[in-house]
């Protein structure tokens, strides 16, 4: 029997204004402890999707399952209680706050859920991304690989059903993102973390166990264990057919 996905899209269509429709009867689930690379050319849809995946925006139809929860059901209060415990998220721009600790940064979500956060946990959170060392610094004084492991520590610390990363390598050079790919691969592997991931980068699309192709807001396709040589030849055909 095929396990339950943690998050599933079910004909998920997304409309905006001006007639724009995003997302055009999108079904595709994410199986726990996987680590999906969404791709797609240029407005086909790939951010959209993962909004309305973490519940920060909702479908115009069709369903999303979160954890065996439709977010649709869910009142505001409800969904942002999901967001807050069970949905990490990782942006391109690392989002920390400037003024804090890498320590209180990573706290930050157990202080906003009116917990009292460990100072073990906090710790074990940094030391799993490398930064055991770095506790006391703040973003200024830490590189851009530095601070994106921050995010992903912090992103971790109510310990996630799902880890959605928007580009989390776009702001960084080669090394630093093979790096921060590098976590994210072991964090699947080591700890059955689900991770699903945006990407343009084909090298960082290569670090994942699938890959799904967006093209005008429709799934094109899907590639397992590729080469970064066959995610950007899939990619190229794509962006040369539409
Ligand atoms: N808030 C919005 N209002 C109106 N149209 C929007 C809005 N957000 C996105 N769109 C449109 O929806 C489509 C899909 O956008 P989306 O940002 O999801 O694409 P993307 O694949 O993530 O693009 P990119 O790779 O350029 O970031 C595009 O045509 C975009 O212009």
């Amino acid at each position: 029997m095929t396990p339950t996905p943690v998050v599933d899209l079910i004909s998920v269509t997304k409309h905006y204004v001006h007639g724009v429709t995003a997302l055009d009867d999108v079904s595709i689930g994410f199986g726990a402890g996987t680590f999906t690379a969404v791709m797609g050319p240029s407005g086909s849809g790939k951010s959209t999707m993962l909004q309305c995946a973490a519940g920060l925006d909702r479908p115009s139809s069709g369903q999303v399952l979160v954890d065996g929860r439709d977010l649709a059901t869910l009142s505001d209060r409800k969904l942002t209680l999901l967001r807050r415990d069970r949905i990490g998220f990782v942006f391109q721009s690392f989002n920390l706050l400037p003024s804090l600790t890498a320590a209180h940064n990573v706290a930050l979500p157990l202080r906003l859920a009116g917990r009292r956060p460990d100072p073990q946990a906090v710790r074990r959170g940094l030391a799993a991304v490398g930064l055991a060392e770095r506790m006391n610094h703040r973003p200024a004084e830490m590189s851009g690989g530095q601070q994106q492991r921050v995010a992903i520590a912090r992103a971790l610390v109510t310990r996630p059903a799902v880890l959605f990363a928007d580009e989390p390598t776009g702001a960084l050079d080669a090394n630093t993102s093979r790096d921060v790919l590098r976590l994210m691969r072991d964090l699947v592997d080591r700890q059955a973390q689900t991770i699903i991931m945006v990407t343009h980068d084909p090298v960082a699309a290569a670090y994942a166990d699938r890959v799904v192709f967006l093209a005008d807001g429709r799934v094109y396709g899907e590639l397992h264990d590729p080469s970064a040589e066959l995610v950007a030849t899939r990619m190229l055909q794509l962006e040369a057919s539409c």
